[in-house]
């Protein structure tokens, strides 16, 4: 062990992929080298600058001889804050705070090894290494930590390893939220809040009158939160929702009670959830889907059986799973996935004792949902008997970037000699009304109750189309309800009052039949109406205009995931509709021919050509795999981690809410409306993006062995498959 500059001593070890709160969190290994450095001060001596740095981490590589490798994994030993400042000087020559491949530094850095106590350097080179670095030092800065001994393996390491370890041990916790006491400041936090004065503001339903009580006092005992806390009227319209513009909040969620024995009171408890990322802090509707996906296969199912109860919440509180839960989303909804949700967690708990609860009470909500939003007019279209997002409300939407609008708006104020604030403000009071403006804006309520906001497809359009998406969604429903009810409930479910809706208020008990029924009725609707075999796809139908649209969208694929197509229409999708869709980075979200010319006119929109998104990958996935298509999920799903693996490593870590699936070298730049989410850190990337995250740890699961290793290595498909096809050839 002991030995003379330049020869190695044993660094006592904990597992180099460890959590953070472990890896930095414990002092002690470092200790222990202070202590053995302490021992053998004469080497130290021998240094010959022992006085000048104390870990000798960022003197130039002269000062030592460069290491040998010893066959031992190399630890390095590092001054956090010397190396991180050397590493950015030199490194981060466009000064984003990032390493990456745009970066044009010499991208070599010694750093000392700990086995050497600093005396013996070597080379830390490559974007992606010197990247990892960054991003570790970075981290352990925010531990406190001024000194660590870090693994080379920590740095090097297998990047689709790296990644999968990062969301599953770290962007997860980042991501959760629970909204109670102990963090309604940063559940609070809206990057979206337009006001003068964001503060955090909580309203809370009359169904929840603990919750009032409870957080009123918290805000009496913490004056310095400044928490507004609002009882919600009982009767939400358009009106009230606008009369909350000035003062948006979130809108309170499940929590638990616990009966504390030596105070006598009662604890509450916010029930977790994860939030997207980015400007989205609150729990969504789709985005919750998505993520669950992803939480099981990380075994977080606390986290996604915690969003489940939380939508039972919101459908009994709010009447709806919302957009998400503030405020000025109290009237939309997004596509709903309940009980496939609910499906997924029960069977991950089934053996837990609360577990036939939990899947009755997902079913009352489900079961509420369906009748009194999706199969209720103005979503339901009486005539073809399928469903519309048709959300109500009125007015310009607060959330939006500002300039959204302003190429619609701008004609209307100068029409009326106004700015455009003063427009938008006459507009959202009614002082000033304009038909055709509330017409634009019906539909683009519907367009953002879609989650496909914005996109060609829909524009100017959406409230009247029955949808491939929504119309597959509750096909699914209809399914699903009858199978939990037939298998889990022997066939005959009793509805309490309180989830009867006021159409169904005589109905006190469901039975299997009538959802079969319904959904072999949305099925031969679909197949008469959407379903166009000579293009291999299902379009959206027009309601108003009874006819069918001609967009390409990958929504067609859903009708594979909800299991509603025939064998033959998803062999014909295979044929006609995946070539068209399919691109370097997976799926793109429509065809160029459908999106058209896009120019400063006519901008580009975010779920148009050429984006791809999370959800339509899982989706179409699973909708191959469920009709045997194997091959085809295998290789869209490569392609798609290919690409987040490719910017992950190229990119500083990056992870982020969508990707251009045309463009291999940067697919995370998107200036489309309002940017990317997720590109904008310090460092290290702290939580990735909500259903990316999902997508990644999701896909991993479809892939076999070798794809997983090929991917490891930066492989692109192509290669992989030419490579495969050589080696079957003998
Ligand atoms: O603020 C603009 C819009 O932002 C949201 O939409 C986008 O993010 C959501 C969260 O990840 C996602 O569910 C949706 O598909 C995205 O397009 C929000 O949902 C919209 O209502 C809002 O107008
Ligand atoms: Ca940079």
């Amino acid at each position: 062990m002991t030995s003379s500059n330049g020869n190695h001593k044993r660094v006592p070890s904990i597992d180099p992929f460890s959590h953070p709160d472990v890896y930095y969190g414990d002092e002690d290994s470092l200790a222990r080298i202070r202590d053995r450095r302490r021992a053998f001060s004469t080497s130290v001596k021998d240094y010959g600058r022992g006085e000048i740095s104390e870990y000798l981490g960022t003197l130039p590589s002269r000062r030592g001889s460069h290491d040998e490798h010893s066959g031992q994994p190399r630890k390095f030993l590092i001054n956090v804050d010397e190396t991180l400042d050397a590493l950015l000087k030199q490194e981060d020559t466009d000064k984003n705070m990032q390493i990456t491949i745009e970066d044009v530094g010499p991208k070599v850095l010694s750093v000392g090894t700990a086995g050497s106590s600093g005396y013996n350097r070597v080379d830390v080179r490559g974007t992606y290494m010197l990247s990892n670095l960054l991003q570790e030092l970075t981290i352990a800065k925010d531990y406190g930590r001024k000194h660590v001994v870090l693994d080379e393996v920590r740095l090097s390491e297998n990047p689709v390893a790296r990644l999968s370890r990062l969301i599953k041990n770290s962007f997860w916790n980042a991501l959760t939220r629970r909204i109670d006491g102990s963090n309604i400041e940063v559940a609070g936090k809206d990057p979206k809040d337009w006001t003068d004065d964001p503060r955090p503001r909580i309203y809370i339903p009359p169904g929840a009158p603990e919750q009032f009580e409870y957080y009123s006092k918290i805000a009496e005992k913490h004056p310095e939160l400044r928490l507004d806390v609002i009882m919600l009227d009982a009767n939400i319209t358009p009106d009230y929702v606008m009369s909350l513009k000035e003062k948006p909040g979130l809108l309170a969620l499940a929590m638990t009670k616990k009966h504390d024995d030596e105070t006598g009171e009662d604890e509450y408890t916010g029930v977790p959830f994860v939030v997207p990322g980015g400007r989205f802090n609150e729990l969504y509707g789709w985005d919750s889907y998505m993520e669950s996906l992803g939480l099981l296969v990380s075994d977080r199912v606390d986290l996604a059986k915690g969003m489940v109860i939380n939508f039972c919440f919101e459908i009994k509180h709010y009447g709806k799973i919302l957009n998400a839960n503030r405020s000025y989303y109290l009237t939309r909804s997004q596509p709903p996935f309940l009980t496939d949700m609910a499906l997924r967690v029960y069977e991950r708990i089934k053996n837990e004792p609360d577990s036939r609860e939990f899947l009755r009470n997902a079913v009352f909500a489900a079961i509420k949902e369906y009748y009194s939003v999706w199969a209720a007019e103005p979503r339901l279209d009486p005539v073809t008997g399928l469903s519309r997002y048709r959300p109500e409300g009125w007015g310009v939407p607060p959330e939006t970037e500002p300039t959204h609008f302003i190429h619609l708006l701008m004609p209307y104020a100068e029409k009326h000699g106004m700015s455009f604030e003063e427009f938008v403000e006459a507009y959202n009071s009614r002082a000033i009304i304009e038909p055709e403006l509330d017409e634009y804006f019906l539909h683009d309520r519907a367009v953002r109750e879609s989650g496909h906001d914005t996109s060609y497809r829909l524009e100017r359009v959406c409230g009247n189309l029955a949808t491939v998406d929504l119309n597959s969604l509750l096909y699914k429903y209809e399914v699903d309800i009858a199978r939990i009810i037939r298998i889990h409930f022997n066939d005959r479910l009793e509805i309490p009052v309180e989830f009867r809706t006021p159409a169904t208020k005589d109905t006190a008990f469901e039975s299997s039949s009538t959802w079969d029924r319904r959904a072999r009725k949305r099925k031969q609707r679909m197949d008469q109406l959407l379903w166009d075999a000579d293009k291999g796809m299902f379009f959206d139908y027009d309601t108003v205009k009874q006819q069918r649209t001609g967009y390409e969208s990958a929504t067609t694929f859903w009708a594979l995931w909800a299991g509603l197509a025939t064998p033959a229409q998803a062999a014909t999708m295979v044929e006609k509709a995946l070539p068209r869709l399919e691109a370097y980075g997976g799926l793109v979200s429509g065809t160029e021919e459908s999106r058209g010319p896009v120019g400063l006119e006519r901008p580009n929109r975010q779920w148009d050509f050429p984006y791809g998104w999370a959800p339509q990958q899982m989706l179409a996935w699973t909708g191959f795999l469920r009709y045997g298509y194997q091959e085809e999920a295998e290789r869209l799903a490569y392609k798609w981690l290919y690409m987040i693996t490719k910017a992950f490593v190229d990119f500083n870590g990056v992870v982020v809410e969508k990707y251009d699936v045309t463009r291999p070298i940067d697919p995370h730049r998107v200036d489309a409306e309002y940017g990317n989410q997720g590109t904008d850190f310090k460092g290290a990337p702290r939580e990735g993006f909500g259903w990316v995250n999902a997508s990644y740890v999701y896909g991993l699961e479809i892939l076999n062995a070798h794809m997983r290793r090929s991917l490891g290595a930066i492989t692109p498909y192509e290669t992989w498959k030419k490579a495969v096809d050589a080696s079957d050839a003998f």
